[in-house]
């Protein structure tokens, strides 16, 4: 699906990505963990084509294109999602109207035909009950208001609707109630599949009871220090990341 080769990226003249190396195969759920601030979300922001950050060297390879030559919304029609790690309250646009729009210059883009009102709001209303979105929040603003759990659950309810082929979650689970965690997963649950994958960012271990994931990374200092299988999560949540780099520099 995607392969990353030795990626360098910076903001504002300071190095932040500093030689990255990820191969992601369809239908995988990868998940990154590391401290703050080591680039986890610059990285899944690049991905995505968000403005601000310079790729210096390197090249990232989405189903076989050069993902960096791509403007974020070709990305988006091509199937790369990302729910925010804070996601943005868009007061005046309502939520099925801006997905309605999503979904429609996506099929256009591939030549299909456009969904009409009726259909749309069969769709939204089907993906809703997935992870168990209150239909009141279909005819909200865009997270106008929205507490932040009910903005995390958003997120993924936008993911069940424009079925990424790509989707990376950032810290999807922070802000989540217990019970809201569990629906929230679940959902996410459902929506694997051998032709999406999935890139969760997050700190705690906790979230990948829910969503077990094939492949655990360590990012820390602007690099993938180690890899692993879902037990190296339960490995950092016991030691900590001192060991991670120690191993790496040694
Ligand atoms: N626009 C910016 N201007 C200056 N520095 C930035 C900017 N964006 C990111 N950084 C810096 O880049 C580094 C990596 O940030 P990033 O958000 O990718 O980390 P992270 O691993 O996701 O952290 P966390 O776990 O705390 O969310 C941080 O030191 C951050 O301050």
């Amino acid at each position: 699906m995607i392969k990353i080769e030795n990626l360098h990226a910076s903001v504002d003249g300071k190095e932040i990505l500093k030689g990255i190396n990820l191969t992601i195969g369809a239908g995988e759920v990868h998940a990154i963990m590391g401290p703050n601030g080591s680039g986890k979300s610059t990285l899944s922001n690049i991905i995505a084509g968000r403005d601000g950050y310079t790729v210096t060297s390197g090249s990232i390879t989405y189903k076989g294109k050069n993902l960096l030559e791509m403007s974020p919304e070709q990305r988006s029609w091509e199937g790369i999602f990302l729910a925010f790690q804070y996601p943005v309250e868009i007061p005046g646009v309502n939520n099925t109207y801006l997905l309605k729009a999503g979904v429609n210059a996506r099929r256009k883009h591939h030549g299909e035909q456009e969904l009409d009102a009726m259909e749309f709001l069969q769709l939204v209303r089907e993906k809703a009950k997935l992870v168990e979105l209150d239909p009141s929040f279909l005819s909200r603003g865009v997270n106008e208001g929205f507490s932040g759990g009910e903005k995390k659950r958003n997120e993924i309810f936008q993911m069940a609707v424009l079925e990424p082929s790509l989707a990376l979650l950032d810290e999807t689970d922070s802000g989540l109630d217990i019970d809201a965690l569990r629906i929230v997963a679940g959902g996410v649950n459902k929506l694997r599949s051998s032709d999406r994958s999935i890139v969760m960012v997050t700190h705690y271990q906790r979230l990948l009871d829910y969503i077990v994931p094939d492949v655990v990374h360590v990012l820390a200092d602007g690099k993938i220090l180690k890899t692993g299988g879902k037990e190296l999560a339960l490995e950092l949540e016991e030691r900590g990341y001192d060991w991670v780099r120690q191993e790496a520099a040694a």
